[in-house]
């Protein structure tokens, strides 16, 4: 079951700030509000005088009125599309245990109650499966959120969606927002990065890719790293993806763009598998990129009033920084989606291209049209223009070169930005010249590099120019050496008069979703495949042009890029540009041998660690745990990431044992090896997280290559330390509701299975005394379990206890037994969802009889007991002196 944890302070403030939705408000009328009034913080109280947002915004009009992804008879409609609030998606969580009640409520309830709250003359439906989503596993409803909230009649869904989202049965998302992943084609044991994941829904998405074939208590071969720069809202992502309770997940904290390299040589792993573990390297990326989110206007309507052209402009160097990144790291044959909310073209097709252009024949942009055909989409743009500075820009040459730092050949269609034909070449040539003339003569402090490798200009450097009357005439001269070699081959007559750019690259092979088709919001997708190890080619080494004019000191070319790959946090050492950038592939790893002669050799480079991390190389996995020996390996854990706790892994053998033991967990569970800590110190770990083997292999080498990785989050926490005053449990360690689907079918004690109504009265009343349970063998069973921590599950079909085949279909929850009574470790929302999720399938009450509560006075005692319960975690309470 989901997971229902309680948000902590931190997540309460970051949900707060969430720009979910803010039709409700003006931004500037609310914070004038706060400030007068911050404890009465109530929608109506903030801004009484409500107005919707302003819904205009001329510049955005004239800039795609001028790229021509709408066409002319469609703008009105896409406008007035563009100005109504989106309606409400979401999708069901396909790995919920709940999945297929909720499917069912959806179709037999919900479809049909709802229908009749619609003004049906155009026969809308009020909430349907979009079509395109796999297993009727996503929900479009013709509400938008802001009706869900104010419209008496529709409380009950509304209420519906609130809770099933909560406790991680669905999940609140944007239509369009569903899609990219969709398209990278995941499979179980893929190992996925996802780039830019806050807050998280594709992730969580991925996620349910990777388990959509567990069996139960098995976990996939498969992994996602999701990573974001922004800290806050890794905890919003670490919070929506616990719903998931996945132990293949680990979050990261890094700028995408310098995502760390992690390859290590080890000696005796001669093997592919053993080459794997030496390489951090992905099946599939997903590039989610920061972007304008002008696709997301009906949802956060104050875009309209910020949005500039300036905005994507500003973007786009990030954009294409993060992506090259992305392909590095992917696997020979991997897919990497790049993708946006941004209908800007300097966003999505001229990032592509140039992704394209510098990644030669190594990557492919792949035909896509026949994948999920019900999804409508549009072909990417072949052409588009720039704008800046109110000024329309159809090529590089057009730019003014005090704004060439600004914007760069990469914004253009032209995928030839720095080819010159031979007369070309020599205006360029004859620039030069007149360039040194001056120099010569002025002596100005001018640096001018200029190299031509055939009809390439690599390098282009004027940075020292003054402002005096020679610099100028320089300055001119040197422009004109810019725009000669920005010319593209491709430039196109449009009715004899203007000339466009049109990029050579299948660019309509990208799809863009806009918001008039579906009723949705807009989307960029680019789908690439990784065809061969990227190699550094005149064409990619042409950035570093643009890298020189902005003064940006970090070389994004793929080959040169290590020497800065790591984040401003990471103490880089003086051999670290000795680390092969591209991580060996799987293809070159077929055998033994070709782990030494390929051409790429990360692995042994890798071995040029400085002096430090050869120390750590040598240490063990189980040094860096709770039981390490070298206080100086476990100096260099704590201090690794400021701010962040240690990774370690937990192999404190009595604290395993006692837990193996007393809930009697069967052998074939591996836990050593399986269990981290964020605590240096055994004695004080307060929780015990489980990860999948592929969460430790990526461990291990982390371990290995000097912790690069920061890691915010990782695993399943399973086991929390019981903070019950009661001593008499023979366990410190409880167990953790996120855990307990993993765990159920490999715990043989403290386990009980209760019929029905005994389930449904724990459910309800929380603590249960035991002469009260209806069961006479439950309440036996019951009585006679060791105090502690212990695990009720539903026995459905009443069945003898010996039939009971335990499975991720089996309803559980832990509980605590005390001396008299039993009391359940769940939220209160989860507890009142199980109960409507029980009364639903069972066709039950939730509530007793009346008679059924006269007879046992369950009601007057749970009042009493929960007296005496000492709540040490709001959610999962543990009753104290029972
Ligand atoms: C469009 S949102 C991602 C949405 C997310 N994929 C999802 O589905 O929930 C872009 C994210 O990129 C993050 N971001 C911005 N710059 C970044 C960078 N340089 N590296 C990594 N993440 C970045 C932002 O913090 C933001 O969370």
């Amino acid at each position: 079951m989901g997971g229902g944890q309680k948000r902590g302070r931190t997540q309460r403030k970051h949900f707060k700030q969430n720009r979910e939705n803010v039709w409700k408000h003006n931004n500037v009328r609310n914070d004038a509000a706060k400030k007068t009034r911050p404890s009465d913080l109530s929608e109506e109280n903030i801004n009484p005088s409500w107005q919707p947002f302003a819904t205009q915004n001329t510049g955005f009009e004239e800039y795609y009125k001028e790229q021509g992804i709408i066409s002319e008879n469609e703008w009105e409609e896409f406008m007035s599309v563009l100005r109504k609030p989106l309606p409400a998606a979401f999708r069901i969580n396909s790995s919920g245990q709940f999945f297929r009640d909720i499917l069912s409520q959806l179709e037999d309830d919900f479809m049909k109650s709802l229908e009749a709250e619609m003004d049906n003359e155009n026969e809308i439906e009020a909430i349907r499966p979009l079509p395109w989503y796999p297993g009727k596993l996503a929900w479009h409803s013709n509400f938008s959120r802001m009706q869900l909230r104010k419209n008496q009649t529709l409380e009950r869904f509304h209420e519906f969606l609130k809770q099933e989202n909560e406790v991680g049965n669905i999940t609140r998302q944007e239509a369009v927002s569903m899609v990219p992943p969709l398209f990278l084609d995941v499979l179980p044991d893929h190992h996925i990065l996802d780039m830019c994941a806050a807050p998280g829904s594709k992730t969580f998405q991925l996620l349910e890719m990777i388990h959509q074939l567990d069996k139960p208590g098995l976990l996939p071969n498969g992994l996602v790293i999701a990573n974001d720069v922004d800290v806050q809202r890794c905890n919003l992502l670490i919070h929506q993806t616990k719903r998931m309770c996945s132990a293949n997940l680990i979050v990261t904290n890094h700028e995408a763009q310098h995502f760390p390299n992690c390859s290590f040589k080890n000696c005796t792993e001669n093997s592919i598998e053993g080459a794997r573990k030496s390489i951090l390297q992905f099946d599939r990326v997903l590039c989610d990129v920061p972007c304008t989110g002008d696709g997301t206007l009906r949802k956060a309507p104050d875009i309209w009033r910020k949005w500039n052209a300036g905005m994507g402009n500003g973007l786009h160097r990030l954009q294409v920084e993060i992506a090259m990144r992305g392909i590095a790291l992917l696997k020979v044959g991997g897919r990497i989606v790049y993708s946006t909310c941004s209908m800007n073209p300097v966003e999505n097709e001229a990032v592509v291209a140039e992704v394209l252009r510098r990644s030669g024949d190594s990557v492919e942009l792949l035909d896509v049209s026949t994948e999920l055909p019900e999804l409508i989409r549009r072909p990417g743009l072949k052409t588009w223009k720039i704008r800046d500075r109110g000024l329309w820009l159809a090529s590089y040459r057009e730019v003014p070169s005090h704004r060439r730092s600004v914007i760069t050949p990469s914004m253009f269609p032209s995928d030839q930005s720095f080819k010159l034909n031979q007369t070309e070449c020599d205006n360029v040539k004859e620039d030069i010249v007149a360039i040194d003339a001056v120099v010569g003569t002025e002596n100005v402090n001018l640096k001018v590099n200029l190299k031509i490798t055939g009809n390439t200009v690599e390098e282009i450097n004027c940075d020292d120019l003054k402002n005096t009357e020679t610099a100028v005439g320089m300055e001119e001269a040197v422009s004109n050496v810019h725009e000669a070699s920005s010319i593209s081959g491709s430039l196109k007559d449009v009715d004899g008069e203007t000339k466009v750019e049109v990029s050579s690259y299948p660019l309509d092979r990208c799809l863009r979703i806009v918001p008039h088709d579906q009723n949705s919001g807009a989307f960029f997708i680019a789908v690439l495949k990784k065809i061969s190890p990227l190699q550094v080619t005149p064409e990619n080494q042409t950035n570093q042009y643009t890298k020189r004019r902005q003064k940006v000191p970090r070389n994004l070319n793929e080959n040169f890029e290590v020497e800065n790959a790591e984040p401003s946090e990471y103490v880089p050492d003086q051999h670290h540009h000795n680390l092969v950038e591209e991580p060996l592939d799987d293809s070159s790893i077929s055998d033994k041998s070709s782990i030494k002669t390929t051409e790429v050799e990360p692995i042994s480079q890798s071995m040029q660690l400085n002096d430090k991390e050869n120390e750590l190389e040598e240490v063990e996995p189980s040094d860096f745990g709770e039981d390490a020996k070298g206080s100086k390996a476990k100096l260099q854990i704590q201090v690794k990431w400021r701010g962040v706790d240690p990774v370690v892994f937990f192999r404190e053998k009595s604290i395993v044992d006692s837990i193996r033991s007393f809930y009697g967990i069967c052998e074939s569970f591996p836990l050593d090896g399986h269990l981290v800590t964020r605590n240096t110190d055994a004695n004080h770990v307060k929780r015990i997280y489980y990860i999948s083997k592929s969460v430790h292999d990526i461990l291990q080498l982390n371990f290995q290559v000097g912790q690069r990785l920061k890691i915010t989050s990782l695993g399943l926490k399973t086991f929390e330390r019981q903070a019950s005053k009661d001593s008499s449990s023979l366990c410190a360690f409880r167990l953790s509701s996120e855990g307990l689907p993993l765990l159920l079918p490999y715990i043989s004690k403290q386990i009980l299975h209760a019929s029905l109504l005994d389930f449904q009265h724990l459910l309800q009343y929380r603590t249960i005394k035991f002469p009260d349970f209806v069961n006479a063998d439950f309440r036996e069973k019951a009585s006679s379990l060791m105090p502690g921590c212990c695990v009720v599950t539903l026995n459905e079909g009443n069945k003898p206890t010996h039939e009971i085949l335990l499975d991720a279909s089996t309803i559980a929850i832990v509980c605590w037994k005390g001396k008299t009574n039993l009391s359940i470790m769940v939220s209160q929302l989860d507890a009142q969802e199980l109960r409507e999720r029980l009364s639903i399938r069972f066709a039950t009450e939730v509530t007793m009889s009346e008679d059924e509560v006269n007879n046992s006075n369950l009601e007057a005692e749970a009042k009493m007991i929960s007296a005496n319960i000492n709540s040490t975690e709001e959610s999962e309470a543990v009753p104290a002196n029972n």
